[in-house]
């Protein structure tokens, strides 16, 4: 990464390129530490959100309780980041509705969380850039955490946020460059958040060596609600309602999403939805069984 500048005016200019008109969001980011003894940390999920599910929100709840009762981090505050139209993943839609949806959510349903849209509205960002984007306009540009008694300013670390099967696919091979992980790893570290269906152990096993930056959360109340599933359900005219905040479902009736099963689907994609559909129907399940 190329490190910040000074511009002009003094204040450090960006090492990325931001979208047009981009302001970094910090109207509930917390500066003030409240525990001096503590290190300050910002929680960042990166991901699809189409749409975002009250999952999602809650991988932020239960990484506090775990971060408060288990380690000596005190959580600044947490962003989600919608991942950019090119990421081309089936069910995928815009960016801009995404990133509609994850505000109503965030700022509807929570008094801590924000969306920074930096990444949905540019081109494809490895997660390990994303990452660097936040340190720079958290540590950078705003100067990081203060202290309250001294004013000294500390840095503030950031930390991936994200479930057991995101997790397993850095075991992968070809899914992410062993620099990247070492980046994000090594330098951030991340939140794992037990996902059902996938095994956290599993998706840990290759990589032990970053094991002191790794925190494994496990889902107490099991809850296996999924993009997929509510994409399945809103395909079949079915409810989704106390899935995913209120203020999302009116947004999603009123632009009708996801409906028509055209949104940000090529040919094969399109297949692959359906089939999923057919294997549910043939079942005779009343709710779809596939999390993929
Ligand atoms: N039920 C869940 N339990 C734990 N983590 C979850 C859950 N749902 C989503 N996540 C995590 O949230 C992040 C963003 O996920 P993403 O937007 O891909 O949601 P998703 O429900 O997995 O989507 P899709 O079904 O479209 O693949 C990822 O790190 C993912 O692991
Ligand atoms: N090499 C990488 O940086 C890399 C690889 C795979 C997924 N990811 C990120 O993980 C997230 C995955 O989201 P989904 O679970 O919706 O596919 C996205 O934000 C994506 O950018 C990053």
């Amino acid at each position: 990464m190329s490190s910040a500048s000074l511009e002009g005016n003094g204040r450090p200019s960006p090492p990325f390129t931001a979208p047009p008109n981009y302001a970094f969001p910090h109207h509930r980011l917390d500066l003030l530490q409240r525990y001096p003894d503590k290190q300050p940390i910002v929680l960042v999920a990166c991901g699809s959100f189409s749409p975002v599910t009250y999952l999602h929100l809650r991988m932020f709840e239960m990484a506090v309780d775990y971060v408060r009762q288990n380690t000596d981090f005190e959580v600044m505050g947490g962003y989600m980041s919608p991942v950019s139209d090119q990421y081309k993943k089936p069910g995928l839609l815009s960016a801009l509705h995404r990133v509609n949806m994850c505000t109503l959510a965030t700022e509807q349903t929570s008094q801590w969380l924000m969306v920074d849209p930096w990444e949905a509205f540019q081109s494809y960002q490895r997660t390990a850039v994303v990452l660097d984007h936040f340190d720079h306009e958290i540590n950078t540009v705003l100067g990081g955490a203060q202290m309250p008694s001294s004013g000294e300013r500390r840095h503030i670390r950031v930390v991936l946020l994200a479930g057991s099967d995101l997790i397993s696919t850095m075991s992968e091979p070809g899914v992410w460059s062993e620099k990247d992980l070492d980046h994000i790893l090594g330098k951030y570290g991340t939140c794992i958040i037990e996902r059902a269906g996938s095994d956290m152990d599993h998706a840990t096993e290759a990589l032990a060596r970053w094991r002191h930056n790794i925190f494994l959360v496990p889902q107490l109340i099991q809850n296996d609600v999924s993009s997929t599933k509510v994409r399945l359900f809103l395909r079949r005219g079915l409810s989704v309602r106390y899935l995913l905040p209120a203020p999302v479902v009116e947004y999603i009736g009123e632009h009708t999403l996801y409906i028509d099963d055209a949104s940000g689907f090529d040919k094969k994609d399109k297949e692959k939805e359906r089939a999923k559909d057919d294997a549910w129907r043939r079942a005779g399940a009343s709710t779809p069984s596939s999390t993929a």
